[in-house]
């Protein structure tokens, strides 16, 4: 048997027009590789499993690379690609301070930076993973280097935490923000991974997944080959609800019709139901503020793009969000964010809860009631 590689490796993208969702960084960096305005440090942040170490392997791959191709990438055969696609390149050099954070790692570092790169290669490149976890001591020693580098190397900082970053090296560095993939980056990538693997996938099951990863494709992938293992060659919606734990939007729509409704017992049995299936209570809340967030947003043809999910629920969601007066979404939001604030503080969190949907289940009607009382005939009073 095949030993299993996992994807978040196996689909590492080795050319900058295969990264998704970075073309902000791409562009700026292909386009310095084909004027020749390279920096030399680079400071890469953003949160983790955006792509910052991938595409510090292909700028450092792809600046050795003696056969550029007209798109400016690696041409991925020239005998500097083939080192370095094998790892056996001694141009590149990478240092996770995650895990090697002291003086004496940055300095056998520092030692190596003196040796021009080999015949035939124009650059050193040093990767520097987790730049704030050096030891401040560890920082100094590296602080030189970086001050006067020899021309020909070319240090590459990455980190997820960047106000931890002092602004010496700041200032030396041009720094590019990496950004949260898009969930529908996301899905299309994981599309594409499903069919490199064979494995077929309901469009909202890939929806969910991606949704759950929050802006991180490593996540992602992860959760995919979790999801595979779960599930085997056929990947459905019901699969990754069950799997991942997440409550499906079917139970927030029931929810919010029954209070539009007035229909208090439908949603404390909601609740009941939901607790029933071991559903962690506060995940409820957060998921019930996060759906409300979704029929705020359709409430206008704009915003409505912010909404990241597939198109048949967005639809159910335009047409929730008809049902639903704004003063409606609007008070429902605020007494649930209170909920959730609150929520770690209540001695009895179900009834905490509960308490939320009482007054939510009002709302409709309280939300009338408040605008008769304080309509244009009480402000004119007032005066
Ligand atoms: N933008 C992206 N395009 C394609 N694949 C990506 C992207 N970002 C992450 N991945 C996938 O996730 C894996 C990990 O990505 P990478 O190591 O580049 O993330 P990172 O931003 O450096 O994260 P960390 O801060 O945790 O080191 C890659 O091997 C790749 O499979
Ligand atoms: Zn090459």
């Amino acid at each position: 048997m095949e030993n299993f590689v996992v994807s978040a490796r196996k689909y590492r993208p080795a050319t900058f027009r295969s990264v998704v969702g970075q073309q902000h960084v791409t562009t700026t960096l292909q386009n310095a590789i084909q004027s020749q305005h390279l920096a030399q440090a680079f400071l890469f942040c953003g949160p983790r499993g955006v792509g910052k170490t991938t595409c510090a392997r292909i700028l450092a791959k792809t600046i050795n690379c003696t056969n550029l191709t007209p798109e400016t990438e690696a041409c991925g055969v020239c005998a500097s690609c083939v080192a370095f696609q094998e790892n056996a390149s001694f141009n590149v050099h990478e240092l996770d301070a995650a895990s090697n954070n002291s003086v004496e790692d940055i300095r056998s570092l520092v030692e190596q930076v003196r040796y021009p790169p080999q015949a035939g290669s124009k650059y050193k490149v040093y990767i520097i993973d987790e730049v704030h976890m050096l030891s401040n001591q560890a920082f100094n020693a590296f602080l030189k280097t970086l001050e006067e580098p020899p021309s020909y190397a070319i240090f590459i900082l990455a980190t997820t935490e960047r106000h931890k970053i002092i602004p010496t090296i700041l200032s030396r560095c041009q720094i590019f923000d990496f950004s949260r993939i898009r969930v529908d980056d996301m899905r299309q990538h994981l599309r594409y991974v499903a069919t490199q693997e064979g494995v077929g996938a309901e469009d909202d099951a890939l929806h969910l997944l991606a949704q759950k990863a929050d802006g991180g494709l490593r996540d992602a992938l992860s959760m995919f080959d979790q999801m595979v293992t779960f599930a085997g060659n056929n990947l459905t919606y019901k699969d990754v609800v069950q799997n991942l734990h997440v409550l499906d939007y079917d139970y927030y729509f029931r929810l919010v019709d029954g209070l539009l409704q007035e229909n208090l017992s439908a949603a404390l049995l909601l609740l009941d139901e939901v607790m029933q299936q071991g559903f962690d209570l506060h995940n409820f809340v957060v998921g019930t503020a996060e759906h409300l967030r979704g029929l705020l947003v359709c409430k206008d043809a704009v915003t409505v793009q912010l909404l990241e999910v597939s198109d048949g629920i967005k639809k159910q969601y335009v047409a929730q969000a008809q049902a639903a007066p704004l003063a409606f979404v609007l008070s429902a939001l605020n007494l649930v964010s209170q909920c959730d604030r609150e929520f770690k503080q209540a001695k009895n969190q179900r009834l905490h809860v509960e308490l939320t949907l009482m007054k939510l289940a009002y709302l409709n009607g309280a939300v009338q009631f408040v605008r008769d009382v304080n309509g244009p005939e009480a402000a004119k009073k007032k005066n």
